[in-house]
């Protein structure tokens, strides 16, 4: 089968102006991930796994290597693609799933988790359905859905973030914790979530900082640390 991305030799670092000097991020990473695949990153602290996710949404660009997505249009290197098919891939093919926010002045929670499918040409009445849905899955309370997010407590931003980047089904998906500083009812929904987009395909590639949460979901493990091996099979990894 096709994949829906393959990484082949991708290199990225840093450069440390005031130091005088580079180093890698990381070094030749290649794997490929299908539809319906779930990759989870590891590797310890600074190994590299937020700039590798950084670098497949195009966030970097990267020294060194391919980044072959399957889009609707046909096969695109992500690494060398224009950046107004990389906009347009991000609104339609591939999401990028944080523990962060971006909330807008005088933008409601529940128009900021609409516009994804606004955006996808669905009905505003119909677009707002959705989004209260997802509000009410996430566990954001009613009476924040018109109010505006930048006043939300960590966790509320965190779960309006969720039902946004989640509303739409994406060809590819980049999860980097989006677990982190969530609670128990609101992890088990995304948990849920997840599981149901990757039965309809949705390719995944995250970073959790407790595994566990999505274990039932993973089919590989892809380890940034120094001489790991490449990627190891589900079967063989205790994560
Ligand atoms: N914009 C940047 N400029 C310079 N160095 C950076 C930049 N972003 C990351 N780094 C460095 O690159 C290395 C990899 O960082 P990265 O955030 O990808 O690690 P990580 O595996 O996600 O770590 P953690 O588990 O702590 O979140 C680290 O040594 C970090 O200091």
């Amino acid at each position: 089968m096709t994949p829906v991305l393959d990484i082949r030799g991708l290199t990225k670092g840093f450069t440390m102006h005031h130091l005088g000097q580079g180093f890698a991020a990381f070094d030749d990473i290649s794997f490929a991930v299908a539809a319906g695949e779930f990759v989870l990153l590891k590797g310890a602290n600074g190994a590299g796994k937020s700039t590798l996710l950084r670098t497949l949404y195009r966030s970097y660009l990267p020294q060194a290597g391919q980044v072959l997505f399957q889009s609707d249009h046909g096969l695109i290197d992500l690494a060398r693609a224009a950046d107004v098919d990389i906009t347009h891939l991000r609104r339609t093919e591939i999401g990028f799933v944080t523990q962060f926010l971006v909330a807008r002045p005088r933008v409601s929670a529940e128009a900021l988790v609409a516009e994804p499918l606004r955006v996808a040409g669905v009905p505003a009445e119909e677009a707002l359905v959705e989004a209260r849905h997802w509000l009410r899955t996430f566990g954001v309370k009613e009476n924040l859905w018109p109010a505006y997010p930048t006043t939300f407590s960590g966790g509320e931003q965190q779960k309006v973030n969720l039902a946004r980047a989640l509303i739409r089904p994406q060809k590819l998906l980049l999860l980097d914790e989006p677990t982190a500083s969530l609670d128990a009812n609101a992890r088990a929904a995304l948990v849920q979530r997840l599981a149901d987009l990757k039965a309809q395909g949705t390719a995944m590639i995250g970073v959790f900082h407790h595994p566990g949460d999505v274990e039932h979901l993973i089919d590989r493990v892809v380890d940034l640390s120094p001489n790991a091996p490449a990627t190891e099979d589900r079967h063989d990894v205790v994560v």
